[in-house]
């Protein structure tokens, strides 16, 4: 019941509000795009594609432990919310403004393109619960993360496909530490660079490390290049090539860019169909922080 063509007589400049936005904010900070699109994950994963991660308050999924510390964007996305409520008030969802501006960052960084399907709508309620119990951790193996896709509805494939996300963006110390110390299935060059960033005593937990280091601002398929040398940043990246079942797939997607941005494409269409709400559920905030 989702529709690419849902603004084109209520907002018809929406998409081009939105995607210039985009242009200027990541013009200045191309990481922005990778905490956009990252954004745009969490808040599926947690009831649903609905903008419930944007909303503030105690028990919120901004609380939650995946989110709590390292996500981030919400000014930008309050920023594309202020323009669209002064070009047509009370149209423009969270839920599909998250939607387009996490593809339109994608685009902006060199990725694929793809038609986003619209029409969702804002939820009222936020749970951390949620959050905490859907959300994959980085100590995760394989199996705990093919679970925890297909309890959304995404495959295997889907979900090797939608971690080249992981080609853009940062992570903190805190998230690395045990694996550059203590894993075995990581190049021990790699290791050893990254420990003097993100010291063994306790120190240093939000010093950053780029998820794909060869060039973490470009969305390419070095991401998998980079798994297939064993440097994988996060333990549960590496999971995706060591031994298992979706060591295939990362070589696939290691020698060919075309393929890996076609199913990186379908895949995101898949997890922005989430459980929308549709019809009378769910409202268009105002605000994207708050329940009108
Ligand atoms: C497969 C399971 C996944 C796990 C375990 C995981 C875990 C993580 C972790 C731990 C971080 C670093 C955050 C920190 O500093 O604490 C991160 C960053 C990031 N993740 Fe994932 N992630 C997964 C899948 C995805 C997916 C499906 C996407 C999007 C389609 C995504 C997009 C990103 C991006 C872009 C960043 C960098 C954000 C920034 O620089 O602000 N991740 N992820």
């Amino acid at each position: 019941q989702l529709s690419a063509t849902y603004y084109d007589k209520s907002c018809p400049n929406a998409l081009s509000i939105i995607k210039s936005e985009i242009k200027k904010v990541l013009s200045n900070e191309p990481r922005m795009g990778a905490s956009i699109l990252r954004l745009h994950f969490h808040d599926c994963f947690a009831q649903g594609c609905d903008g419930s991660l944007l909303l503030d308050g105690s028990s919120g999924e901004k609380t939650a432990g995946p989110n709590s510390h390292s996500a981030r964007g919400f000014k930008t996305i309050d920023a594309i919310k202020s323009q669209l409520e002064a070009a047509c008030s009370g149209v423009v969802s969270c839920a599909d403004i998250l939607t387009v501006a996490a593809r339109d960052s994608v685009v902006q960084l060199g990725g694929p393109t793809w038609t986003v399907p619209l029409g969702r709508r804002d939820s009222t309620t936020s749970n951390k619960i949620a959050a905490n119990a859907n959300i994959p951790s980085p100590t995760s193996t394989l199996s705990n993360l093919s679970s925890l896709f297909q309890a959304q509805g995404l495959s295997t494939k889907d979900m090797v496909a939608l971690s080249g996300a992981h080609t853009i963006g940062q992570a903190r110390c805190t998230v690395i530490r045990n694996r550059i110390y203590n894993d075995a299935d990581i190049d021990s060059a790699y290791a050893k660079s990254l420990q003097s960033n993100c010291p063994s005593d306790k120190s240093g937990n939000r010093n950053l490390s780029p998820l794909e280091d060869v060039s973490p601002t470009v969305f390419d398929n070095n991401y998998y290049k980079e798994l297939t040398k064993k440097k994988g940043l996060l333990h549960s990246d590496q999971e995706l090539f060591n031994g298992g079942s979706t060591d295939s797939l990362v070589t696939t997607y290691s020698n060919d860019e075309n393929t890996f941005f076609k199913d990186f494409a379908a895949a995101m269409v898949k997890m922005g169909n989430i459980s929308p709400l549709t019809g009378s559920n769910g409202e268009i905030r105002k605000n994207c922080r708050k329940a009108n």
